[in-house]
């Protein structure tokens, strides 16, 4: 597996999927440019008279629930039913799974729709097995992301799905797998969107890839590669954000290999 990840980034890079993307209203913009940076073709569309034929002609489907309202929860479900009725790949962010019931309600309502690949963070991994102890904080996480294996494991099993969780560490769980990323920066949790942007990148890798874990090890992989290799040349959460696009954009391969640590 490990030594395909770099063929991965290529593939996405050669066949530009397009990834339609039901997301919030803090980082649509930032999600967009992160996968035209790998190489992929957003579209955001939330429409109900649309949404539907959206899903029938793109590659994959991204749905994050930051910013929900009953309109746009509404669009969630219509474009997760067709994605599930045509076998086309999605991916579910969860964004602060456990802070409210209106959250956990939807996201259980998503669930039925059986995403390829779920990623959060540890608080909302946890919020999603219902094996948290205390709601949690918001859209930021108050766990490691070791804390939420056990977690993990019971959700991929349950939704037969692909987990990552998110965090100093990422995590990636099912199908008998574990597989751990150390990289990235402590830098990137100053800067908002970058879990949202992560997720947007998967969508891309597991619309071109058919190997789903491969897709979500090299999507993962390459993002935090890309983040901890932009936060060293940035002053600050501002210039991290410039730079992290420029590096999904630019990274050679030695680059990657280099800096990958994979588990
Ligand atoms: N403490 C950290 N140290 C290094 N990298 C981190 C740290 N926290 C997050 N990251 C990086 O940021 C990415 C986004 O993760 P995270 O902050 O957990 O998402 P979210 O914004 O959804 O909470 C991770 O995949 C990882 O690469
Ligand atoms: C701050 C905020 N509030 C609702 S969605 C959102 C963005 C969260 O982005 P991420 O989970 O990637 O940090
Ligand atoms: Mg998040």
């Amino acid at each position: 597996m490990e030594k395909n990840l770099w063929k991965h980034i290529e593939t996405v890079r050669t066949q530009s999927p397009l990834v339609h993307n039901i997301t919030n209203f803090v980082v649509m913009n930032n999600t967009a440019n992160a996968l035209l940076a790998v190489g992929a073709s957003p579209i955001m569309a939330h429409a109900h008279p649309e949404v539907q034929d959206m899903v029938s002609i793109c590659q994959a489907l991204v749905i994050n629930i930051g910013t929900l309202n009953d309109y746009w929860v509404r669009s969630m479900l219509l474009a997760a039913e067709k994605a599930n009725q045509l076998g086309k790949p999605w991916v579910l962010d969860p964004v602060g799974a456990g802070a409210t019931n209106y959250r956990n309600h939807t996201l259980s309502a998503l669930l039925s729709y059986k995403p390829t690949v779920i990623r959060g963070n540890a608080s909302e991994i946890l919020a999603l097995a219902k094996a948290n102890t205390t709601p949690t904080k918001g859209v930021d996480s108050t766990a490691e992301s070791s804390e939420a294996i056990e977690a993990a494991k019971l959700i991929a099993e349950k939704y037969d799905t692909l987990v990552c969780i998110s965090g100093k560490t990422d995590i990636i769980v099912g199908k008998g797998a574990i597989i751990s990323l150390d990289n990235g920066d402590a830098l990137m949790t100053k800067v908002t969107g970058l879990g949202c942007s992560a997720t947007a990148v998967i969508g891309a890798f597991i619309a071109a890839i058919d190997n789903k874990l491969e897709a979500l090890t090299a999507a993962t992989a390459l993002f935090s590669i890309c983040g901890q290799l932009a936060a060293k040349q940035s002053a600050g959460p501002g210039s991290l954000q410039v730079n992290l696009l420029d590096k999904l954009h630019n990274i050679s391969e030695e680059e990657f290999w280099q800096t990958l640590k994979i588990a």
